[in-house]
């Protein structure tokens, strides 16, 4: 006679938080079917399902139950805001990053991960076959070993008859990750029970579709690698279907250990997340950023599975993916680029890919894609609606994406010599100063109108634009700007995006320092000569930086004719260079930012040849970039950049 004993596997979530897409959710469904309980799903005819990584093999052990449960890693977030009593302590350490000592995990991303795991929660809880997920902090390992340990306890004392099958995860390649992973194993071994770590199965190229053998043979250079798996449109494998069914949740479940507790609600959650980074006085600014008035949130998104497919439907059915390549180098509004990233990045992801994982993966936003291409599905008003790959789906599956090994960024040899936080960097620099003046970068008060707008825009909303993180992180680390530790840079991006991954921020930061696996180096951006091209008229800088709203940007040529007035331009783009007169209208005389700038870039605007300029670009000599050559003609503007001896920069990347 069958054991009639509950047998519980364990799924310990990591960044795979989602029910679609998901072979560790579609395995337990598949053995549901093996074990016949319930009618095999009728899935869309046009989903196919990846048999080859998901059918039941011999390493399956034979569970009835699944026990689903999401982790917030003490070490990344902040665990001591799950203790109710405040005389109790922690007992982990400070959830902080090692150079700056930031929070690793800010507000707007332990918001959005919180929402994402309550998302989930619900969705589990919607299937109706009594499957939920269960939310703990701590370390992995420590969570494993309570849960285990609490299933023996309560056995033993003949209060439980639920035995635990196996444990099931998937594969991470951090460093932190995979220290989780060891300790799983190790206390898996012990208790003789089988551990199945699965493969990565949710990039968008499969490992298994690389043209690589090795990881040596990967290129050094992003390009050169894409280019090597051109036609994208043909190399993703079909994503999985979410289950309509899953095995229930245990009769026993354990409870979060003490001294720890688990809110019962979204709210709960998030304010659980939030206390320690709202008592910490640390962080606080002299200035902290405040809201502009009548400005928006590019990223007004809440974290989780529906949104995040919410938000792949609004992009396609409204047209935004189509127009994504004319678009993404924009910087005001929700739909000039996708932002997915953050429900992308809700994993850490090593080697160089194309997209990261989370609450979508970058499969299933593929797939939406070849659907509206091929005229099937949502977006049948959008003029290139089933007329195949257009120049925005394509840009969507190019982005880039360079990335190393957070473990690798303390290895690298230091090729540059940065002023430090914590002690001088050699170049006679002083902490206290370098702090001080990350203090004002952070707040958005260099007097650098673009980087001013982007650092206000991220404090308050967890989101900027690539091009915007672009100039900041070259403002903060290139010596011919502040010339800060890159890495502290990273570290509070680490802190305050709420779209942060490892690969893609340390990846990011170290090719803008100079430190990357970049072909070309000494890249600078100057950060006026990048408002004149992508601001042309101001608007982003008079979101975010409400003092300069009131300057008034044309000037009477003619009857009835305005122009941009290039000096007032040139003074919204660094506010120091506004006459006296305007400095007293719009009550910035004496103002710090305004009078003291951190940096002083000597950049004028003066006329060429041609006349005039239009709303769009103004472009100088050597101009390259963008649309290289394209405008030629139509604005000619003389740009004169006395930076020193340095390449600047209009385009990482591709
Ligand atoms: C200094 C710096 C730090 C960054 N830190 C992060 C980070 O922590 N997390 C993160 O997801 N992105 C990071 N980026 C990359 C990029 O800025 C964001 O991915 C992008 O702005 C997110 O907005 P989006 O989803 O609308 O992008 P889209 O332009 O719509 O791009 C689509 C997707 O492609 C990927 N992608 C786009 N650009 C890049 C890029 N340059 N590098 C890597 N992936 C890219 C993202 O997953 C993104 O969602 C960083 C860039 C810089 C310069």
């Amino acid at each position: 006679m069958a054991d009639a004993s509950p047998r519980v596997l364990l799924y310990i979530l990591r960044r795979d938080v989602r029910l679609s897409d998901n072979p560790i959710f579609h395995a337990a469904s598949a053995n549901l079917l093996t074990t016949n309980t319930y009618t095999k799903p009728v899935y869309g005819s046009d989903t196919q399902i990846r048999n080859d990584a998901f059918i039941p093999d011999q390493d399956f052990p034979s569970f009835t139950h699944l026990l689903p449960v999401y982790i917030f890693p003490a070490n990344q977030v902040e665990a001591s805001g799950f203790i109710p009593d405040s005389t109790t302590k922690c007992p982990y350490p400070q959830a902080q990053s090692r150079v700056a000592g930031f929070w690793r995990t800010g507000p707007h991303r332990a918001k959005f991960m919180a929402e994402g795991a309550w998302d989930l929660k619900e969705r589990l809880q919607r299937l109706g076959c009594g499957s939920d997920l269960q939310i703990r902090v701590g370390k992995p390992g420590d969570v494993v070993e309570d849960i285990l340990q609490w299933y023996t306890d309560e056995k033993n004392a003949g209060r439980s008859t639920v035995d635990v099958a196996g444990i099931w995860l998937t594969a991470e390649e951090g460093k932190e990750e995979q220290e989780d992973e060891a300790d799983v194993r190790r206390i898996a071994a012990e208790r003789d029970l089988t551990l199945k770590v699965w493969a990565d199965e949710k990039y968008y190229i499969d490992d298994r579709d690389l043209p690589l053998h090795d990881i040596a043979d990967l290129p050094n250079v992003y390009t050169t690698y894409r280019k090597s798996l051109e036609p994208l449109r043909s190399r993703p494998r079909p994503s999985i279907p979410a289950p309509e069914q899953l095995p229930p949740s245990p009769p026993d479940i354990p409870p979060q250990k003490h001294p720890f507790e688990i809110p019962n609600s979204r709210e709960g959650l998030v304010d659980a997340l939030l206390r320690p980074l709202k008592e910490d006085p640390k962080h606080d600014l002299q200035f902290p950023p405040q809201f502009p008035p009548d400005t928006e949130s590019s990223h007004p998104f809440s974290g989780g599975e529906t949104t995040a497919h919410d938000r792949l439907a609004q992009l396609i059915s409204g047209g935004a993916m189509s127009t994504y390549k004319a678009t993404r180098n924009g910087m005001v509004g929700v739909d000039y680029s996708t932002k997915l990233s953050a429900f992308l990045a809700q994993v850490k992801r090593l080697r160089i890919d194309f997209m990261l994982v989370g609450y979508i993966t970058a499969r299933q936003i593929h797939w939406a894609m070849m659907d509206f291409e091929e005229g099937k599905g949502p977006g049948e008003i959008v003029s290139d609606y089933g007329k195949g790959e257009n120049d925005g789906t394509a840009g969507v599956r190019r982005r880039p994406n360079d990335v190393e090994p957070e473990s690798h960024y303390e290895q690298r040899p230091p090729r540059k010599r940065w002023k430090g936080v914590n002690e001088s960097g050699g170049l006679g620099d002083t902490p206290e100063r370098t702090r001080e003046v990350f203090s004002r970068f952070r707040s958005g008060r260099t007097g650098i109108g673009l980087i001013d707008a982007a650092n206000r825009e991220v404090f308050l909303t967890g989101y900027t634009s690539n091009r915007a993180r672009q100039n900041v992180a070259s403002f903060l680390s290139n010596s011919s700007h502040l010339g800060i530790d890159w890495r502290v840079g990273a570290e509070w991006y680490e802190y305050i995006l709420v779209d942060y991954d490892m690969a893609s921020n340390w990846g990011n930061w170290q090719y803008v320092a100079g430190v990357g696996n970049d072909p070309r180096q000494g890249r600078v951006f100057n950060p006026v000569k990048q408002a004149l091209d992508y601001d042309p008229q101001g608007k982003y800088i008079k979101a975010w930086v409400p003092e300069l709203r009131q300057l008034s940007l044309t000037k009477s040529v003619a009857m009835s004719r305005q122009e941009i007035d290039e000096q007032k331009l040139m003074g919204l783009y660094q506010a120091w260079r506004l006459g006296d007169w305007e400095k007293d209208r719009l009550g910035l005389r004496g103002v710090e930012w305004v009078e003291w700038p951190l940096v002083k870039i000597q950049f004028s605007v003066s006329r060429g040849r041609g006349k005039g300029v239009s709303d769009g670009r103004i472009r100088g000599r050597g101009w390259r970039g963008r649309g290289r050559g394209g405008d030629r003609g139509k604005k000619r503007f003389e740009i004169e950049e006395k930076l020193g001896n340095v390449r600047i920069a209009d385009e990482i990347g591709e």
